[in-house]
């Protein structure tokens, strides 16, 4: 039997098995297993048939973002409105047949924005392209749900579940648990909170499923059954998420102001449009882009041309966005601005300092 019959018959008992008290533990394992035999369908290596590999396309700029979307939705005429690339637009479905990057500068950061060939149901599980396309979304670092407002408010619900089989969580913190294996002792568990939504028998029931005998498991948050599968996976993909609804110019106000207050969500029109400057902008925002200039000794800072960096970065990540023969011959760096202990003077740093965005940095090499 493939893993594809596997996975049909598993989700089948699940369904014909009734939720209660008693099959908890039963249910939780075949979650386990469900969640194994998905894993192994994506696996580059897995001999079920043709790997989870997503389309071809060199990453470039400071960040990526992939427009996933049903066919027709706009997907294409946003990326032609908002880059300097053109992909072609029709109103018939599936236009676009690969993937097609355009790149949106916008406050000194060059993000990639990826289009994509429309998904249908069932994408995950191999249906049309639609299993490349969910591919490539797990290497975005932010990724825009583009839907028709026109259409119903299911397709919001189908797009989720499609990214939700191949392991992508939108819009989700990596749960707070830590997992190490171990060779003997057997298995502990500690929780520094109450768990409410599963429990010490749940856990021991999956971990012998997968035949995990000896563990340290420490639990800091209050998860779910799900959440700790996904831990055990280990492979998951945890990416922000926009909700862009297109085509607002055909629907009422009434309707498009009940969207635009949903979470996450924002509503525009690529034909007449409308609000695409403010979607740059929340795309910007999610991306969590610091922006660094660098300065020569005895000179003003480049405002012309920052480095653009994740949340998070350090000086060697600013060295290796100048070149990468700095970081191996750093001597000190200077940081003027809020990652400054000193502010507004100047802090001599190492190479682990972590910058904030508009810092100005001098670099001196040995
Ligand atoms: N009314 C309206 N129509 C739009 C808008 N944006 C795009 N369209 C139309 O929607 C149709 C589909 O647009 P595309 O950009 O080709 O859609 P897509 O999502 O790339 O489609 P596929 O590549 O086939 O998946 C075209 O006829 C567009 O002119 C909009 O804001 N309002
Ligand atoms: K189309
Ligand atoms: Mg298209």
């Amino acid at each position: 039997m493939g893993v594809v019959e596997k996975i049909k018959e598993i989700e089948e008992e699940m369904a014909r098995t009734q939720k209660n008290k008693a099959t908890e533990y039963h249910l939780g394992l075949l979650k386990a297993k469900l969640a194994r035999y998905r894993a192994q369908l994506l696996e580059p290596t897995s001999k079920s048939g043709p790997a989870g590999v997503g389309f071809d396309v060199q990453k470039a700029g400071d960040a990526r973002v992939a427009l996933i979307g049903f066919p027709s939705v706009g997907k294409s005429t946003l990326l032609s409105k908002t880059t300097h690339t053109a992909s072609e637009v029709a109103s018939y479905e599936f236009t676009t047949l690969t993937a097609i990057p355009g790149v949106i500068e916008y406050k000194g950061a060059r993000i990639q924005l990826l289009d994509l060939p429309g998904i249908v149901e069932g994408a995950s599980q191999g249906r049309g392209r639609g299993r490349q396309v969910v591919s490539t979304a797990k290497t975005a670092d932010l990724i825009l749900i583009m839907l028709d407002a026109t259409k119903s408010e299911e397709q919001r619900r189908l797009l989720e579940i499609e990214l939700d089989t191949v392991g992508i969580r939108l819009n989700k913190q990596k749960p707070d648990v830590v997992f190490k294996r171990r060779t003997t002792g057997g298995i502990t568990i500690n929780c520094t909170v109450k768990l409410t939504k599963t429990d010490d028998k749940t856990i021991r029931t999956i971990l012998a499923g997968y035949k995990l005998h000896n563990c340290d498991i420490m639990i800091r948050e209050d998860i779910t059954t799900d959440d700790f599968i996904d831990v055990l996976i280990g492979t998951r993909k945890y990416i922000p998420c926009l909700y862009v609804y297109n085509k607002i110019d055909a629907i009422s106000l009434e309707s498009m102001d009940k969207l635009a207050r949903t979470p996450n969500t924002i509503v525009i029109s690529c034909e007449m449009d409308l609000n695409l400057d403010y979607l740059i902008a929340r795309m910007w925002d999610e991306l969590n882009l610091v922006k660094v200039y660098t300065k020569k000794r005895g000179a003003h800072p480049d405002l012309s041309d920052p480095i653009c960096l994740r949340k998070g970065a350090t000086i060697e990540d600013v060295c290796n966005g100048v070149h990468r023969s700095l970081a191996p011959n750093y001597r000190y760096g200077l940081v003027w601005g809020r990652s400054s202990k000193f502010n507004p003077h100047a802090q001599k740093v190492s190479l682990s300092h972590q910058v904030q965005d508009e810092d100005v940095v001098s670099i001196f090499t040995k």
